[in-house]
Formats: structure tokens, sequence, C-alpha cells
């Protein structure tokens, strides 16, 4: 369970995001849903530990991430939007390196490695060194470092952005799987069809509020039968 109680964050007086209150359970896709500037970013960096909680708390898995961080941390892996850390190593002394910190054994790993790089078309580049690679294949490789060691929360910040068509299907693909393992999917978009076609819940955030959360077909039960979600989507964040 992934659980933010009543948090607000602050930049230099300004608020971006105000007493957002979520909860999410297991075997889930959870679409984390607003436009440009809503704050979704913020509130990922403060479920993963980046950024302090101003007021609030978030707990995941019942580790409070800012009382008990290093537990808290252990529950989920992270893909961010965009990825430039350790970019002197290559993409197996990356995949190597995660594998290590998570304990996976030698052998689990191996497997993993193998048939997530195949399917993310990876295999080649993992000799290569991450600063050669494109925001894509970077995108992908971090995916793969949460896939070796398969936690029970994915934290994905905008995963689709920048993937070729055969990757962006390959990784729906996955998140499918994970949820239905009875693991938590959480992602940020502001793709409409992305939500649209993959997520069980879904919430929409605007100016740091949350405006709605609920199951796909309740929010459109909610908002007059029939009507698509770029209406609804308009209509709740005020760009109608
Ligand atoms: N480091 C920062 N300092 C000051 N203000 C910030 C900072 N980061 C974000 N903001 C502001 O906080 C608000 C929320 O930003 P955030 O990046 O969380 O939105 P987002 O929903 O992820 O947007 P996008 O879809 O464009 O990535 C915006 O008004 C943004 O300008």
């Amino acid at each position: 369970m992934l659980e933010l109680h009543n948090v607000t964050k602050r930049y230099a007086g300004k608020t971006a995001v105000h007493n957002l209150d979520l909860r999410v359970t297991p075997g889930k896709i959870f679409g984390f849903l607003g436009p440009n500037g809503a704050g979704k970013s913020t509130t990922i960096k403060m479920i993963t530990g980046i950024l302090p909680v101003d007021e609030g708390s978030i707990s995941i898995n019942g580790k409070d991430i800012e009382k008990d961080a290093l537990e808290a941390k252990r529950q989920f892996g992270y893909v961010p939007d965009t990825s430039d850390s350790f970019l002197r190593l290559k993409g197996r002394e990356y995949l190597e390196f995660i594998a290590d910190v998570y304990d996976v054994p030698e052998e689990v790993r191996e497997e993993r490695l193998a048939r997530y790089a195949s399917l993310l078309q990876l295999n080649e580049a993992l000799e290569d060194k991450l600063h050669t690679y494109s925001h894509g294949m970077r995108q992908k490789v971090v995916l793969l470092g949460v896939l070796i060691h398969q936690p029970d929360v994915w934290i994905l910040d905008e995963p689709l952005t920048g993937l070729d068509p055969k990757s962006a299907n390959a990784l729906k693909e996955l998140m499918r799987e994970q949820a239905d393992a009875g693991k938590i999917v959480f992602f940020s978009s502001h793709v409409l069809e992305v939500v649209e076609q993959l997520c069980d819940e879904v919430a929409i955030i605007d100016e740091g509020s949350l405006r709605f959360q609920g199951e796909m077909s309740d929010m459109r039960q909610e908002f007059q039968e029939g009507r698509n979600l770029e209406s609804l989507f308009l209509e709740l964040t005020n760009d109608a």
C-alpha cells in the first residue's frame, strides 16, 4: 500500500502540492494525471524521498519515507523522467551494481537480465557506457534496474516519453504483468490515451490539488457516461 496523508510542498513560498491525500492498493496500475506544472513530479520526488515533505506524511507498505527511510526505499523501484546518473558505467555494470545493492542472487539476476534486456531490446548496448545512450535507452536501462530486483512498488515518472512504439508496448505489458502479480504500479503521465488504455485507477491533480481519485469506470460515470477522458480532464483542470 502506498499512502499520502495531507501532503504539502512549497517552493520559496509557492505551494506546489497542497494537502494531497492518496491511497494506492496492490494489484493496480495507478495513473497520476495532470497538466504541466500540476505537481506530479514534486509528488513523486516526495514519495521517493528525494524531496522532503513540508507537511503531512507518506508511507510505503507501512514504512514512513522520512522516519524509516531505508526500509521505505527497499519497497520500491523508481524510474525518473530523465536519468543522468552513473553515466561512466557500462549498462551491464550499472545493472550489476543495482543487483548488488538489492542482494539479488547471481542466478536470478542473470535470468532476469536475459529476459528483460531482450524484451526491451537492450542486449547489445549493455557493453556500452551509459553516456553514449539516447534518452530512451537510458530510460530502459533504469527500468531494467527496477525489473532486476522486482520491488513491490513501481514508481515511474512519465515512463513512456521518448520510448519507441515497440519498447513502449513492451513496457505497457510489463506494467500489466507486475500489477497482475499483486504489485503497485504508480505512474505519472499527461498522455490521456495511455492512461485510458492502461490504468485501473486514476488520480487527477491540478495546481497542486487533487481533483479526482477513483476507478476509471467511476470517473466516467461520475462525469456522464460516454464522454471521453480528454473532455473530463479539461473540465477537471479548468483548461476547457
Ligand atoms: N525546484 C523548484 N523550484 C521552484 N518551483 C518549482 C521547482 N520544481 C517545480 N516547481 C514548480 O512547482 C509546480 C509543480 O511542478 P512539477 O514539476 O511538480 O509539475 P509536473 O506536474 O511534474 O509538471 P510536468 O508535467 O511539466 O513535468 C510548478 O509550478 C513548478 O514551476
